[in-house]
C-alpha cells in the first residue's frame, strides 16, 4: 500500500493549493503510462540537449535525473529568468529541490511534495513535470507575441529605442492576447513605460505607475485590461490588492479612504475565507489522488487480464500466488523474528527488571543520599544561621561596645583636655613659682654663703674654745683618776675592804623597763628604786668603790681588780669574793659565762692567772716563783678538794707553770662542783667554791722569800630561805649558805669594830679564808645585781650588806716577807729545838 507522506505546511503553502485546484485550466496529466514518460523525456531532452536522457528512459532514470533538483530549477528559470539563483552556495540536492517546490507555491502550481521523489512515488513528479511543460509551452507563445508587439513599439516610439534597450528581451512581456482583444489601442496610445516589464511584473508595475500617477487613467485602464492577471498567484494578486487598498488608505482621501478601508477588511475576511477553501480542496485533492491511484493499479491489473490469455493469467496468478506465498514466507520469517524479538524482549525485560530494581536501589541511595546530603545541609544551614546570628549578634554588640568606648574615649578624651589645661595652668603657676625660688633661692644662697662665713668664724671662735674645754677635760680626767687613785691608796692605808659593784645585764625573756638600778655614777654612786612604789622612800642612793654597768665587759672589770691581784706577787694575801642572790652574775664575773667560753669571756681568775704568770716571767731576771693552786667546794660546812674530788681537812697543791696548767685544773675543779637546779637558777651552785693560787718567790739577790695567795672566791647564793621555796635537802642547803655568809658577815664586823674575837671558826667559809680576812690582807668583794624588778627587795639587802662591808677598816696590808737573816735565824733555831 502507498503511503502518502505526511505533507508539510509550509512546503505546500496555501495558495499553492488553492491555485492548483482553482484553475480551471490546468494542465492535466492525463496519461500516466510508459508513453507519457517518453513524451516527458523527449521534452526534457529539447529543453536541455545536455541531459542526453534515453528515449526509452524508465521512471526512475527520469528520477535520478531530477533528484537534485538542478534540472527542476532550471525549467523553472526558463519559465521565469533568474527566479532561482544557481549561483548561491545552495547544495543540489534536497536544498534545490525545496527553493524549486517554495517558487511553485510562489507561482501557485501544481507540484508534489518531497518526499514523493526521495521515496520514488513518481506520479506527483510527473504530472509536474506536465504542469510545467504546459506552462512552458504558453510562456513561449506570449513570448513570441510580446515580441511581435515590441516591434511594432520600436517602430512607433522614437523614445522607446532608449527605454526598450535597458531591458533584456527575455524581461518584455506584453500580453498577446490582450493586444489582439484591444488593437485598436496599439496605434492611438501613448505606449507606456510599464508595458516594456515581463509579464510577471507588469501587472504590479502597472498598479505602481497608477498609483503614483505617471500614467493617465485610460492608459490605467488599457494597461489593466493588456495585462495578465491569469499569470499571477492569487497570492499575488492579494497583496496587490492589499497594496492598493494600503496605499488609497495612505493618501487618506476622504471617501476614498473610508471606502479602501472597508474594502480591506473585505479583502481579509476573503483572503481567511480563501485559506480555508484551500485548506479543504487540498484535503479533498488527497483524497482523489489516493483514490485515483488506487483505481489506476486495479484498472491496470483488469487490464492486464483482460487483454492477457489464460496462460498469461495463470502466470499472473502464479505470481500472486507466489507474492502471497513470499509475504506469508515474509510474515512466517517476521513472525520467527517476531518470538525471537519476544525472547529477547523477555530477556531485556528481565535485564530490565534488573536494571529498573538496580535503578530503583540506585535511586533509592540516591535518595536516601540525597536526604542526608539534605539533612546535613539544613544542619550546616542552622548551624550556619546560628553562626551568622551570632555573628550578627556578635557584631551588635561589638557595635555598641565601640559606641561605648568612643563615648568613654571622647569623655576620657574631655577629661584628659581638662587635665591638660589644669596641668597647663599649673605648670605656669609652677613656672613663676619656680622663677620666684630662684630668685628666692640666690638671696638665700648669698644669705647662706654669709651665714656660713659667719658661722666658720664662730667655729672657728668655739674651737678655740673647745680646745680649752677638752683641754681641761683631760684634766679633769686625769684629776679624777688620780683622785680615785689616791682614794685606792688612803682606802689601803686604811686597810679597807675593796668593794665593786656590777649590774648583770637583763637576760633574754626578761621585761628591760622595769630596772630597779637608776642611775649609775661615775664615782661609784649607785642610785636604786622601786618603779612600782614611786616616792621619795624608795629611792636609795649607794657608793662604793667602782659600780659597773651592765655593759660593762670582762676586761674593764679585770683592769680595775689588776692591781690588786699583781701585789701577789710581792708577797699579799689578797681576797676576792662575789657576793649576791642566786643568779645575780657571780660565778659569770669570777669564772666567765662557761667552762669553754671564749678569752674575751674569761672572768677574774683565769685573768689573774695569766697576768700572773706574765709578771712573773718578766720578772724572771730578778724574781723566781712557783705558783702551787688549789680548789675547794665547801658544801653543806663540809670542805671538798675539788681536784681530787675527795673530802678531806687539807686541800692538795698543785704546782703550776703556765696558763695552760690552770685552765686544765680549773675545768677538773669545774666539772667536779656540785650543781642542782633551783626554781631561781638552773647553774645556781649552793656551794661556796674557793680558788686559792699560792705564789712562793725568792728574790735572786737578797734570796728574800715572798709569801703571797690570792683567794678567789664564789659565794653560793646569798638570798633568803623562803625566798627559795625549798624544802628537805635544798632547804638544808639553803640554811648551811645562810649560816656561812652570816659567819663571814659577822667576821667581817668583828674586824671592821677591831674585836678581840674575830669568829672565824663560826663557819668554814671563815675558817679557810681566815688568812686572806683581816690582817695583812687585802680584801675585794664584787657585790654582783640582778636588775630584775623581783629581785628588788634582795638587791636592795645585798646592798645594804655591801655597804657595811665597804666601810670596814682592816688596817694597811702587810707583805709576807722573810729576810735572810730572819730565815737563817729560824733555821737555827729550829735545829736547836
Ligand atoms: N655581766 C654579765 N654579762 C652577761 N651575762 C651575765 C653577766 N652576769 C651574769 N650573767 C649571766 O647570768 C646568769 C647567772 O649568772 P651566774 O651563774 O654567774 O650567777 P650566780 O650568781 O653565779 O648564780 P649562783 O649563785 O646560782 O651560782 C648566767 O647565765 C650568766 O651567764
Amino acid at each position: 500500500m502507498n503511503v502518502q507522506p505526511q505533507r508539510n505546511r509550509n512546503e505546500m503553502g496555501i495558495y499553492a493549493r488553492f491555485g492548483s485546484v482553482a484553475r480551471p485550466r490546468e494542465p492535466k496529466f492525463e496519461d500516466n503510462g510508459y508513453g507519457s514518460v517518453k513524451s516527458l523525456v523527449e521534452w526534457l531532452n529539447n529543453l536541455f540537449p545536455y541531459l542526453d536522457l534515453p528515449p526509452e528512459a524508465t521512471e526512475e532514470e527520469l528520477r535520478d535525473c531530477l533528484i537534485d533538483g538542478t534540472v527542476l530549477c532550471s525549467i523553472l528559470n526558463k519559465l521565469r529568468p533568474g527566479l532561482i539563483d544557481m549561483r548561491t552556495s545552495f547544495r543540489p540536492g534536497a536544498d534545490y529541490l525545496k527553493r524549486f517546490l517554495d517558487a511553485m507555491d510562489e507561482m501557485g502550481l501544481l507540484r508534489f511534495v518531497l518526499e514523493d521523489i526521495q521515496q520514488g512515488y513518481m506520479l506527483p513528479v510527473l504530472q509536474c513535470l506536465g504542469t510545467l511543460k504546459e506552462h512552458l509551452k504558453n510562456s513561449d507563445i506570449h513570448s513570441r507575441r510580446r515580441g511581435d508587439v515590441h516591434e511594432v513599439e520600436l517602430s512607433n516610439r522614437a523614445d522607446h529605442s532608449q527605454r526598450g534597450s535597458s531591458f533584456n528581451s527575455d524581461n518584455l512581456a506584453v500580453n498577446g492576447e490582450d493586444k489582439h482583444k484591444n488593437p485598436s489601442n496599439d496605434t492611438d496610445q501613448q505606449p507606456s513605460p510599464s508595458l516594456v516589464p515581463d509579464a510577471g511584473n507588469k501587472f504590479s508595475e502597472v498598479l505602481k505607475q497608477g498609483l503614483s500617477g505617471e500614467l493617465s487613467d485610460d492608459n490605467i485602464t488599457k494597461l489593466i485590461s493588456s495585462s495578465s492577471v491569469d499569470n499571477e498567484s492569487t497570492h499575488m494578486l492579494f497583496s496587490f490588492l492589499n497594496q492598493i487598498l494600503d496605499e488609497t488608505i495612505d493618501k487618506k482621501d476622504g471617501h476614498a479612504y473610508h471606502m479602501a478601508r472597508m474594502l480591506k477588511q473585505v479583502v481579509q475576511i476573503i483572503e481567511q475565507r480563501v485559506s480555508a477553501q484551500a485548506e479543504n480542496l487540498k484535503d479533498h485533492n488527497n483524497l482523489c489522488r489516493v483514490r485515483s491511484e488506487k483505481y489506476q493499479s486495479r484498472i491496470k491489473v483488469l487490464e492486464t487480464l483482460a487483454s492477457g490469455s489464460t496462460e498469461e493469467i495463470e502466470v499472473y496468478l502464479l505470481q500472486r500466488v507466489m507474492e502471497k506465498t513470499e509475504i506469508e514466507e515474509k510474515e512466517r520469517l517476521k513472525s520467527r523474528d517476531l518470538a525471537t524479538l519476544n525472547e529477547e524482549k523477555n530477556s531485556l525485560g528481565i535485564e530490565n527488571f534488573a536494571l529498573k530494581r538496580e535503578l530503583e536501589t540506585l535511586k533509592r541511595t540516591h535518595e536516601e543520599h540525597c536526604l542526608q546530603i539534605e539533612t546535613q545541609a539544613k544542619e550546616i544551614n542552622q548551624a550556619l544561621e546560628k553562626k551568622a546570628h551570632d555573628l550578627e549578634r556578635y557584631l551588635m554588640e561589638s557595635k555598641k561596645r565601640v559606641k561605648q568606648l568612643e563615648s568613654f574615649s571622647e569623655s576620657k578624651s574631655e577629661g584628659w583636655k581638662k587635665k591638660e589645661e589644669t596641668f597647663r595652668l599649673f605648670l605656669n603657676n609652677h613656672q613663676r613659682a619656680l622663677q620666684e625660688l630662684k630668685i628666692a633661692y640666690a638671696s638665700v644662697k648669698q644669705e647662706v654663703r654669709m651665714t656660713k662665713r659667719r658661722y666658720a668664724e664662730q667655729f672657728y671662735g668655739l674651737g678655740m674654745e673647745l680646745e680649752g674645754v677638752v683641754h681641761a677635760a683631760d684634766n679633769y680626767h686625769s684629776v679624777l683618776a688620780e683622785n680615785r687613785k689616791l682614794y685606792n691608796e688612803v682606802q689601803d692605808l686604811k686597810g679597807n675592804i675593796r668593794v665593786y659593784c656590777r649590774v648583770r645585764p637583763f637576760l633574754p625573756g626578761q621585761c628591760k623597763n622595769l630596772t630597779t638600778v637608776e642611775y649609775i655614777g661615775e664615782n661609784g654612786e649607785l642610785l636604786v628604786s622601786n618603779p612600782t612604789k614611786p616616792g621619795k622612800d624608795t629611792h636609795r642612793m649607794f657608793k662604793f668603790n667602782k659600780v659597773f654597768g651592765q655593759a660593762a665587759s670582762q676586761e674593764e672589770v679585770f683592769l680595775d681588780t689588776r692591781p690588786l691581784i699583781r701585789t701577789v706577787l710581792d708577797g699579799f694575801n689578797v681576797c676576792i669574793f662575789a657576793y649576791g642572790q642566786t643568779g645575780s652574775g657571780k660565778t659569770y664575773t669570777m669564772s666567765g659565762p662557761n667552762m669553754s667560753s671564749k678569752e674575751e669571756d674569761w672572768g677574774v681568775n683565769y685573768r689573774a692567772l695569766r697576768d700572773l704568770f706574765h709578771i712573773a716571767q718578766s720578772r724572771k731576771g730578778s724574781m723566781t716563783y712557783e705558783i702551787g693552786v688549789q680548789m675547794v667546794e665547801i658544801y653543806n660546812e663540809q670542805v671538798r678538794d675539788l681536784l681530787t674530788c675527795h673530802a678531806v681537812p687539807d686541800a692538795s697543791m698543785h704546782q703550776v707553770t703556765s696558763t695552760e696548767d690552770v685552765l686544765e685544773l680549773m675545768n677538773i675543779g669545774f666539772m667536779n662542783r656540785a650543781v642542782g637546779a633551783t626554781a631561781l637558777n638552773e647553774r645556781s651552785s649552793r656551794s661556796h667554791s674557793i680558788l686559792t693560787i699560792h705564789v712562793r718567790g725568792v728574790d735572786l739577790e737578797s734570796g728574800t722569800i715572798l709569801r703571797g695567795n690570792l683567794h678567789l672566791v664564789d659565794l653560793a647564793g646569798s638570798e633568803r630561805v623562803d625566798r627559795s621555796e625549798v624544802t628537805g635537802e635544798r632547804l638544808r642547803e639553803a640554811q648551811h649558805i645562810n649560816k656561812s655568809l652570816s659567819a663571814l658577815g659577822d667576821v667581817i664586823f668583828a674586824l671592821a669594830q677591831k674585836s678581840q674575837h674575830v669568829p672565824y671558826r663560826n663557819s668554814k667559809l671563815t675558817q679557810v679564808l681566815q688568812s686572806s680576812l683581816g690582817g695583812q690582807a687585802k680584801t675585794l668583794m664584787f657585790v654582783q645585781l640582778n636588775p630584775d624588778l623581783d629581785s628588788y627587795s634582795e638587791t636592795l639587802s645585798t646592798l645594804k650588806f655591801a655597804e657595811r662591808v665597804s666601810g670596814v677598816e682592816l688596817g694597811a696590808a702587810r707583805s709576807n716577807k722573810e729576810g735572810r737573816d730572819i730565815r737563817e735565824l729560824a733555821d737555827q733555831l729550829k735545829s736547836m729545838l
